[in-house]
């Protein structure tokens, strides 16, 4: 849980998107057959994984096409209260992208799991699009992520208001590419209450290529990092879960 005050620890706001051109993204294939994909828990109500939700094949042509892309680093020294973080970005806003990424699998998995609180009426991924690359060296410090109101549209029709409630990064490289370090690690808290407290163990995602990771944000988030990259390259695609608000 995120502490009542204000935390000194999320990430810097993302700024406002430049007004770009929409990228040509690939098209999501190979991909797995539906029934193979499933989504794993870590961590039960708060961290699941999709293994090979996107093939290595392409994760590998995903790579070199998001090289083209623009991407910008986000300088080390964050302002009072951000977490510090240091990895090379791109951001859009893609409503279609993100239609395509849902209908690839999340959508099902998300819609097919009971027991899991999404927060509400489930919608699609936000349509602000992420790419993160860590270069050796780079790393994103400890934070929470926010939930965020949107107005989440589905192209044709008019918008619906929205808002994130479980962030999603998938994976595109791992220690199949040569990509070492760099895993999510959560840190659970201590339960509450009298007695003794002993620190849970944090837990540690492996970055594995094609994997998807999704956990709970905004009220429920764990505190979480992307740990230093030791050697290759770490990317990552990250958009958010949405629900009707
Ligand atoms: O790159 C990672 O492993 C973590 C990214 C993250 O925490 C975020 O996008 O908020
Ligand atoms: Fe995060």
């Amino acid at each position: 849980m995120p502490p009542k005050l204000k935390s000194k620890k999320k990430p810097a706001p993302d700024p406002p998107p430049p007004q770009v051109q929409l990228p040509n993204w690939p098209p999501l294939t190979p991909l797995l057959p539906r029934e193979d994909l499933t989504l794993v828990p870590l961590l039960e109500g708060q961290i699941y994984t999709i293994p090979s939700f996107f093939t290595s094949t392409l994760c590998a042509t995903y790579r070199s096409f998001l090289s083209t892309l623009p991407l910008t680093t986000t300088p080390g020294k964050p302002k009072r209260g951000e977490a510090v973080r240091v990895n090379d970005r791109f951001q859009v806003q893609d409503a279609v992208f993100a239609g395509r990424v849902w209908e690839a699998g999340v959508g099902d998995l998300v819609r097919e799991m009971e027991g899991v609180e999404w927060g509400g009426e489930v919608l699609g991924l936000n349509p602000n699009i992420r790419v993160y690359r860590y270069k050796e060296g780079m790393f994103f410090g400890q934070h929470y992520d926010e939930s965020n109101n949107i107005d989440f549209s589905i192209p044709g029709a008019s918008p619906v208001r929205a808002r994130t409630t479980w962030t999603l990064l998938i994976y595109l490289s791992g220690l199949e590419t040569g990509c070492e370090g760099g895993e999510t690690v959560f840190h659970p808290e201590p339960p509450k209450g009298k007695g003794r407290r002993e620190t849970p163990e944090p837990i540690v995602v492996e970055m594995r290529t094609g994997t998807a990771l999704l956990h709970r944000h905004g009220e429920g988030c764990l505190l979480h990092e992307g740990a230093e990259v030791r050697a290759g390259e770490k990317w990552v695609l990250r958009s958010d879960v949405c629900v009707r608000r």
